[in-house]
């Protein structure tokens, strides 16, 4: 692995618990990479090579449908584990994974997964840890979007960005990264123009201020409310 630094490195959740000996062999194995913004780490339906770790930035998980349709699967945050399904078993990516803003990247070859998981076992139950809280954050995403009105679910997922990546600010907590009006209608399901509509309303009540490529959530106990259709007014 070229110099990256350590210590952040072994400050990450998915490296708890083992010792920098451990550590050191895990990463032996890696390759780092820097990608900048727009560009993809992995195209959906590539042959799946390798599974990462996300050092720094944010990265946007894009699937397009036949039609040509974009659907954004979800994001990933600095520390996580990605591309890991497909070291499970699959022999593609389900979808790209594309730089939000310049990022770098650790990558091991699928083929080393599971001799990893059995010498670090530490290492491979929190990646199992991951993929199991994914999995549940995926089936609550599958309710909400076969219940919810449009307003819960981008509610729901302004809610949720900012508590994954939420950065608290004099005005409220600032979704870190760029995200455009487009980049919400691509999570909930809706269009952009439905996106605009809902959060300008959202501003003039003061729940949030939003700029370009920029959502603060100054009132998240509202929009909890709007999120769970508790709104009277
Ligand atoms: N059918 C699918 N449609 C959209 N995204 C998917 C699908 N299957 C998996 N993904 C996402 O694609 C991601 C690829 O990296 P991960 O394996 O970390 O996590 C995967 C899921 O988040």
């Amino acid at each position: 692995m070229a110099a990256l630094d350590r210590s952040l490195i072994s400050r990450l959740p998915l490296f708890q618990g083992l010792t920098p000996d451990e550590q050191s062999e895990i990463l032996r194995d890696a390759r780092s990479s820097r990608y900048a913004k727009e560009t993809a780490i992995f195209a959906q339906e590539a042959e799946a090579h390798s599974f990462f770790v996300l050092i720094a930035g944010h990265i946007r998980v894009v699937r397009t449908t036949p039609d040509g349709q974009q659907v954004i699967a979800r994001y990933i945050s600095e520390g996580e584990i990605f591309g890991v399904a497909a070291a499970l078993g699959r022999t593609t990516y389900p979808a790209s994974a594309v730089a939000a803003v310049d990022c770098v990247v650790l990558a091991w070859p699928n083929a080393l997964w599971p001799d990893l998981a059995r010498r670090f076992p530490v290492f491979g139950a929190a990646t199992y840890r991951t993929v199991g809280s994914r999995l549940q954050e995926t089936q609550t995403r599958v309710v909400e979007m076969s219940t919810e009105q449009v307003e819960q679910r981008v509610a729901h997922a302004l809610l949720r960005l900012a508590n994954q990546t939420g950065r608290k600010t004099d005005s409220g907590i600032e979704i870190d990264f760029p995200i455009s009006r487009q980049d919400i209608a691509e999570m909930t399901g809706t269009t952009l123009h439905t996106v605009s509509r809902l959060l300008s309303k959202w501003e003039e009540k003061g729940i949030i201020v939003s700029g370009r490529q920029k959502v603060t959530v100054k009132d998240a106990h509202r929009l909890v409310v709007l999120a769970e259709n508790r709104d009277k007014g």
